[in-house]
């Protein structure tokens, strides 16, 4: 018999059930919950007469519709839709009794950072939010999946998934980082070369030595794209990195229950004689800081490469190209790091957390943003803000010229008042470059959260490298 991935391990400690057809259900740990994927799915639950079957494992917090300036409680300073969606989510947390952290409480945030930072996301569980970016919750070993409104439904009412088995795919990064790279540029990397589709069918597993020296931080970075490269989830084995992580967290198990649950944890790994599907393996000496010149994520090059030619792709990605560059404003052979910006935009859950605004502030110190410049910080949560705060991070970005926001979602996408204007190009460190993500017209250029803030600084998309 051949040995189990840490997917097929998580996977058979949770089937509750498996069809003939290979349909299965799963049970699930942890459902988080936003306002964007949930009204009509708690509406269906009233409709139906059901209550929520484990509001105990049930967490929900407002992000993506909340405005990240004082005064954010008065609904007067959000458009109508987006109130109605925070006010219905104030009243399901209330009725249906699930765990809740509205806009006035210092833990909200993007729920993605929330998970964690609270100890809800933990080793060997299933976890599942209705969002494509739940693979972040992937760093911790636990097998997160991003689900539609009925399936939220689904969950609500039984606490259980449909679900078809993935495949295994298997990359490995080896060795070590060169300085000025970061997770970010490991993750961009990755789907540059396998392509926003390459992950498709798979649940991909990111290890090797790169991988391990990441911080949890770095690795929810990692994992939190995989779903940009097409995957189902991505996931890395817990170690006592992890375990450092979770210790203490309000909602991780204390005492004998914490003994119980190691034990259970150190068995989440890879076997030796697991099979794989696919292996990428990019050793880590290769990867260098990189920005994305087009409007897909794969459109990714190291900052000192030019803008590509539409000649040189092949296929379907020749228009795409062309359509891209000119959606961006971009001419081919222009050197990347000669392209200005107008806005920065550091945050999302891909990039807003306390060692994300570290990496940032280290680059920023003593420094002033280019005049003229749009530039926000917004943290992930409240908790990294006040953290933030405290370290003295939040005094370097105001005096560098940096605007000092609220949690939430924020530029990462255009729900909320935080918006490019058409044209306006941002160097931003969120996951998602499409046209119009962060406003009509708007045009995004995705980068870690050092490389966003030497941008700041020349007013260009620049390599931090020269700044060290
Ligand atoms: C609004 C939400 C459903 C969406 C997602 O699923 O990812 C958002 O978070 C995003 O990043 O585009
Ligand atoms: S920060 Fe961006 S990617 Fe993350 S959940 Fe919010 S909108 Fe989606």
């Amino acid at each position: 018999m051949t040995g189990k991935t840490l997917y097929d391990k998580i996977w058979d400690a949770h089937l509750a059930h498996e069809a003939e057809d290979g349909t299965c259900l799963l049970y699930i740990d942890r459902h988080l919950v936003h306002e964007v994927t949930s009204p009509q799915a708690f509406e269906g639950l009233r409709m139906a007469g059901r209550d929520v079957h484990a509001p105990d494992k049930t967490i929900a917090v407002p992000d993506h519709n909340v405005p990240t300036t004082e005064g954010r409680d008065d609904p007067k300073n959000m458009t109508e839709d987006s109130a109605i969606q925070v006010a219905a989510l104030d009243k399901n947390a209330k009725d249906f009794g699930i765990h809740y952290y509205p806009v006035s409480d210092v833990r909200q945030g993007i729920v993605h950072i929330v998970g964690p930072e609270q100890g809800w996301t933990l080793p060997g569980m299933t976890v599942v939010c209705g969002d494509s970016h739940t693979a972040t919750h992937g760093a911790f070993g636990a097998l997160a999946h991003g689900i539609g409104t009925s399936e939220v439904e689904h969950v609500l009412a039984t606490q259980t998934l449909i679900q078809k088995k993935s495949k295994n795919m298997k990359v490995e990064i080896t060795g070590k980082l060169a300085p000025g790279v970061t997770a970010k540029d490991i993750t961009l990397t990755v789907i540059g070369r396998t392509g926003t589709a390459g992950g498709t069918g798979y649940v991909i597993e990111y290890m090797g030595e790169a991988i391990r020296s990441l911080s949890m931080e770095g690795r929810m970075t990692v994992c939190n794209m995989a779903i940009e490269g097409g995957a189902r989830a991505g996931i890395i084995a817990p170690d006592e990195t992890t375990f450092e992580y979770c210790k203490g967290r309000p909602h991780a198990p204390k005492g004998a229950q914490w003994e119980a649950a190691m034990a259970w944890w150190k068995t989440l790994y890879s076997d030796d004689d697991a099979h794989w599907d696919e292996v990428i393996t990019i050793r880590g000496e290769d990867i260098a800081p990189v920005v994305t010149w087009g409007t897909s994520p794969e459109d990714v090059l190291p900052i000192t490469a030019d803008v590509p030619a539409p000649e040189n792709f092949t296929g379907g990605k020749v228009d795409a190209a062309k359509r891209s560059l000119d959606y961006m404003g971009l001419t081919a052979g222009t050197p990347l790091s000669q392209i200005e910006i107008d806005t920065v935009f550091i945050g999302s859950c891909t990039n807003g957390r306390i060692e994300d605004l570290r990496a940032a502030a280290e680059i920023l110190k003593g420094k002033k943003i280019k005049d003229g410049l749009r530039a926000m910080i917004v943290p992930g949560s409240g908790l990294v803000r006040a953290q933030a705060e405290e370290e003295g991070l939040a005094d370097i970005f105001k005096e560098a010229g940096f605007e000092w926001r609220l949690a939430g979602c924020s530029m990462c996408l255009a729900m909320n008042p935080d918006q490019l204007s058409p044209g306006e190009r941002c160097a931003a460190t969120s996951n998602r470059n499409f046209e119009g993500r962060q406003g009509r017209g708007g045009r995004t250029h995705l980068m870690s959260p050092a490389m966003a803030a030497a941008a700041a600084i020349t007013g260009r998309l620049t390599d931090v490298r020269e700044l060290m």
